[in-house]
């Protein structure tokens, strides 16, 4: 039987939008990304409230939204790298559902992170030497958050052409999803 609700947690990077999109399209049911709910009910994008709020405010915001989000049921959500990591988060997701981390290389998240066109206020302003840093850094203040969630998926595929595909089964092998 398919979780209520399947949650991916992760580093900026890790394919969460990505990969979470495509298993919900998978298995029939609908997706919600953290960020994307954010924007829409706030009518402002991430880097917006970013700049108008500063972190802290973003973070309050993104709480009570996922709160919200986690509530609806049959779905796949895809939280932003951070979520996890402040307030109660990662206890109240864990509570609300199957939360899944997806582990990955800092060496995959950067070059991950120089694709795509989403603008993180995290990343902006630094040099492509600072970013690596920057990740590793982090990685290691975030993992212990991560590390929480009820399965870990590797996520680390380096240029494969069927990346999404595989890291789409990966995960239904974890869940128990045939
Ligand atoms: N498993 C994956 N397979 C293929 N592409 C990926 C994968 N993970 C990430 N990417 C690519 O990396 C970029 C960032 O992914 P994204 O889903 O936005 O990550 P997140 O939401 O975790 O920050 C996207 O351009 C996406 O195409
Ligand atoms: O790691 C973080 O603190 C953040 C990650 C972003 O989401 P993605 O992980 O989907 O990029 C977004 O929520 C915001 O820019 C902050
Ligand atoms: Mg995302």
């Amino acid at each position: 039987m398919t979780p209520s609700r399947i949650i991916l947690m992760g580093y900026m990077g890790s394919g969460k939008t990505t990969v979470g999109r495509a298993l919900a399209k998978d298995l029939n049911m609908p997706f919600y990304d953290l960020d994307w709910y954010i924007e829409s009910r706030m009518r402002k994008t991430v880097k917006q409230i970013f700049d108008e709020r500063g972190e802290d405010g973003f973070r309050v915001i993104e709480r009570n939204m996922l709160h919200e989000v986690a509530e609806f049921e049959n779905i796949v959500v895809s939280c932003g790298g951070g979520t996890p990591c402040f307030f109660d988060n990662i206890d109240y997701l864990n509570q609300q559902g199957e939360t899944v981390y997806l582990k990955c290389t800092p060496e995959v998240l950067h070059k991950h992170l120089s694709m795509g066109k989403t603008v993180r206020p995290l990343l902006l302003n630094k040099t492509p030497e600072q970013v690596k840093t920057y990740i590793e850094e982090q990685l290691q203040v975030r993992e212990p958050f991560y590390s929480k969630a009820k399965h870990t998926v590797d996520v680390t595929l380096m240029d494969n052409y069927e990346k999404i595909k595989i890291s789409v089964a990966k995960l239904k092998e974890t869940l128990g999803i045939a």
